[in-house]
């Protein structure tokens, strides 16, 4: 089957030729667009496997603002343009492009350019049929009649379930690292799930929430009369869950002195409540923190000797940040689960909306984007998703960066540049630069004219 290339150029002599070149070589062109929106009313009939790209079109939106939308819906694109600007080619590059040619250009390097971009694209889908053909473990978790999915297509996220997969089986201690958010209490279910103690419990305790003279007596329980106020025997978390699994979260947390009695857990399987006897438990530990352990090593806070029982099987989970990939559908995944919660009708999120989503940091991780898509289901008046509200403090993160005193030529000029940058440089629309410094987008775009930008 030959190939269907899209070309988005405003001059038409140099599409035309384009066009001439493009047949020559057998492949299939769809009609020529000179616009973003001529671009988006041809995609929208018939998706092309390419789309060769200007960036200063006809129309209000440049190739970088289709380059942005092209992205979200997973075509593959390459630039062609007359504009080798240091600037222009940076915001270009920021947008994931298979390709980039200065016009005037020959035929030969625009067919081994495109050569080049079916490669990677063809590499690129391969990783991808091959993510998918892996199964996860366990998608689903049901605990209390709740449904939980495990959503991920990122190599990196994709890499944890094997890991899970390999460990769950066993009765091997796991540490799950990784910043707030990034769903280590939802592995750590999983791992209870696919392991042979799901008939047993699994009992959370969460290492910072408890007040520091209840934790021993909370995790290991204590006898009646054992101290003041000990009216009742009290089991506790180690015992509570025997034959399961238990899952501290924060283990950072847990002070000096009861962190010998939990690697006593470790080592010898054994608890000591408060004025009781030992006893065995048969427990399976699985712990978190979003602490460097090592760290807290070096100044004191926890001990070298269980930092190395733990930490035998450590899982690292990745920041949302370091896996691009997984915001759409983790975004489509809590729109469709809280759609329904609150029983509103949304068919899911705009252009614009998914770039603003792809486009921001996520210092909150997943669960910051679950909170975000559900406040945005709420706000939301018709059938989809246009507007996210990302916090507008990430968004001048770096504006404020630089003290020095500069002219107010010099600052304007970085003032659009950190918010050019902040918005992956796109000018117009929600979560374009225009917006985020309160200004008309031809104010904006004749001020850049101005300054050189
Ligand atoms: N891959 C995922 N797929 C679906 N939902 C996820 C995923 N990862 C995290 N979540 C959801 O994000 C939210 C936060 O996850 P979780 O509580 O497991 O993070 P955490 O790393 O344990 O956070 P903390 O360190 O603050 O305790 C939860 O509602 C969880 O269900």
């Amino acid at each position: 089957m030959q190939d269907t290339l899209l070309i988005v150029e405003d001059q038409f002599i140099e599409a035309n030729n384009l066009k001439i070149i493009l047949l020559k070589a057998e492949y299939r062109v769809l009609p020529i667009a000179r616009s973003v929106d001529d671009a988006l009313e041809i995609i929208d009939v018939q998706v092309p496997d390419l789309v060769l790209l200007d960036i200063f079109l006809k129309g209000e939106r440049t190739g970088i603002d289709l380059a942005h939308i092209l992205k979200a819906r997973g075509i593959a694109f390459v630039y062609l343009s007359a504009n080798s600007d240091k600037s222009v080619f940076t915001a270009a590059k920021m947008t994931g492009p298979y390709g980039f040619l200065i016009k005037p250009f020959r035929e030969r390097d625009v067919l081994a350019m495109l050569d080049i971009a079916w490669y990677h694209h063809s590499q690129k889908n391969m990783v991808r049929e091959s993510e998918s053909k892996h199964k996860n473990p366990v998608n689903i978790i049901s605990k209390d009649g709740e449904l939980k999915k495990i959503v991920g297509e990122s190599d990196s996220i994709q890499a944890v379930l094997r890991n899970v997969e390999t460990v769950a089986e066993t009765n091997v201690p796991v540490l799950l690292l990784g910043e707030s958010g990034t769903g280590k209490e939802l592995i750590a279910k999983l791992i209870h799930e696919l392991s042979h103690r799901r008939s047993g419990k699994l009992v959370v305790v969460d290492c910072a929430a408890m007040p520091p003279h209840l934790i021993e007596s909370e995790l290991f329980g204590h006898e009646k009369g054992s101290f003041t106020g000990a009216t009742e025997k009290r089991i506790g978390k180690f015992e509570q869950a025997n034959g399961g699994t238990v899952f501290l979260d924060e283990i950072g947390e847990l002070p000096l002195d009861l962190q010998v009695k939990f690697l006593r857990v470790l080592q010898e399987t054994e608890i000591e409540p408060i004025g009781g006897k030992r006893r065995k438990v048969d427990v399976r530990i699985l712990a978190a923190t979003n602490r460097n352990l090592e760290e807290e090593m070096a100044n004191g806070r926890f001990r070298l000797d269980l930092y190395y029982r733990l930490n035998i099987f450590p899982i690292q989970l990745p920041s949302l940040r370091q896996r691009e990939a997984d915001i759409l559908p983790l975004a489509e995944h809590f729109l469709k689960v809280q759609a329904d919660r609150f029983g509103k009708e949304i068919t899911g999120f705009s252009d614009e909306a998914k770039q603003m989503l792809v486009s921001y940091q996520w210092p909150g991780n997943v669960r910051e984007l679950e909170n975000l898509v559900t406040r945005s289901i709420l706000l939301c008046v018709g059938s989809q998703i246009t507007d996210v509200q990302i916090p507008k403090v990430h968004q001048l993160g770096e504006a404020g960066a630089d003290l020095k005193i500069k002219t107010i030529t010099e600052s304007e000029r970085d003032l659009i540049l950190s918010a050019l940058r902040e918005c992956n440089w796109k000018i117009y629309g929600p979560g374009g630069a225009a917006e985020l410094l309160d200004i008309n987008a031809s104010t904006l775009k004749s001020r850049m004219k101005k300054l050189g930008i």
